[in-house]
């Protein structure tokens, strides 16, 4: 297999647990300005970019049989329309894409999902190393949208509130009615916070990746799986089993 986006921090670790890994071999690795060519060979590519390289670099791979895992984020409806395109014309191979690739954010996800319709106010708070390109974050992005959809279901409204003046944007950014705040933080790698409340209770759901060796396992198991899975997958959750 072969990595893109080999020189940074989740490319670097990626290799890293290839190489640890008994069952898997490293063939090649390519970061900016590399002739992506044929892929050194490589059956499975990894890709952890940047959001407006990342559905360039996944449709070079596609258009040449080979399947990709996806962590990179930014991947909205229109590029996800896309790349359905591309695979269309490549029927077998796989795509799987994933906000978070660590099992704990993907059971927040579960969770949150899960707790939606019980409650009439939701935040989700993303908390991040200030390197970080993109905000909110895909896993604040995805969460805040599967609980939209999971009040939308229920007959939820709105979220109470009754700010009308917001001139420096306090409220943060609206994910299908939902509120998203973004901390950019020294010291942080890769956090979230998801606040229901009722009448007279809250409940709080919190992940903390620590370590970037926290998504090492999810991205091994979907290089693993992906072969399995033809066409396009989106969340990790659906190579563990948990989509039912
Ligand atoms: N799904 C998940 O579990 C996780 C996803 N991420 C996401 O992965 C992405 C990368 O994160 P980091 O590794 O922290 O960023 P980073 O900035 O450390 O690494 C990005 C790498 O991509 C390279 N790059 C830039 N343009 C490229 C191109 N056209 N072709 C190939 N490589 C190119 C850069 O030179 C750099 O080495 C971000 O979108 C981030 O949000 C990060 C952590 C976990
Ligand atoms: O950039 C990061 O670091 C992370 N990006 C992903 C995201 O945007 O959700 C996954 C994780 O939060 C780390």
């Amino acid at each position: 297999m072969a990595v893109i986006g080999a020189s940074g921090r989740m490319g670097g670790e990626v290799c890293r647990a290839v190489e640890a890994a008994d069952d898997l071999e490293l063939v090649g690795r390519f970061d900016q300005g590399d002739d992506l060519g044929d892929l050194a060979g490589a059956d499975v590519v990894v890709e952890f970019s940047v959001p407006d390289a990342s559905p360039g670099n996944v449709a070079h791979c596609v258009d040449r049989g080979v399947d990709v895992v996806v962590g990179t984020t930014g991947w909205d409806d229109t590029r996800l329309e896309s790349l359905r395109g591309t695979l269309a014309e490549h029927p077998g191979v796989g795509v799987l894409i994933a906000p978070n690739f660590a099992i704990g954010a993907i059971l927040v996800m579960r969770f949150a999902q899960e707790a939606a319709r019980f409650y009439e106010s939701v935040e989700v708070i993303e908390l991040h190393h200030p390197a970080k390109v993109d905000a909110p974050s895909g896993t604040a992005a995805r969460t805040a949208s599967l609980i939209g959809a999971a009040r939308a279901e229920a007959g939820l409204g709105d979220v109470p509130d009754a700010t009308t003046q917001d001139p420096g944007g306090a409220r943060g950014a609206r994910v299908d009615g939902v509120p998203v705040h973004s901390v950019r933080l020294r010291g942080l790698v890769a956090h979230q916070e998801v606040l229901f409340g009722g009448e007279g209770e809250m409940l709080t759901l919190r992940h903390d990746s620590f370590d970037r060796s926290s998504f090492m396992p999810g991205v091994l198991a979907g290089v693993r799986a992906i072969g399995d899975h033809p066409g396009l997958t989106v969340g990790l959750e659906h190579v563990l089993g948990l989509d039912d």
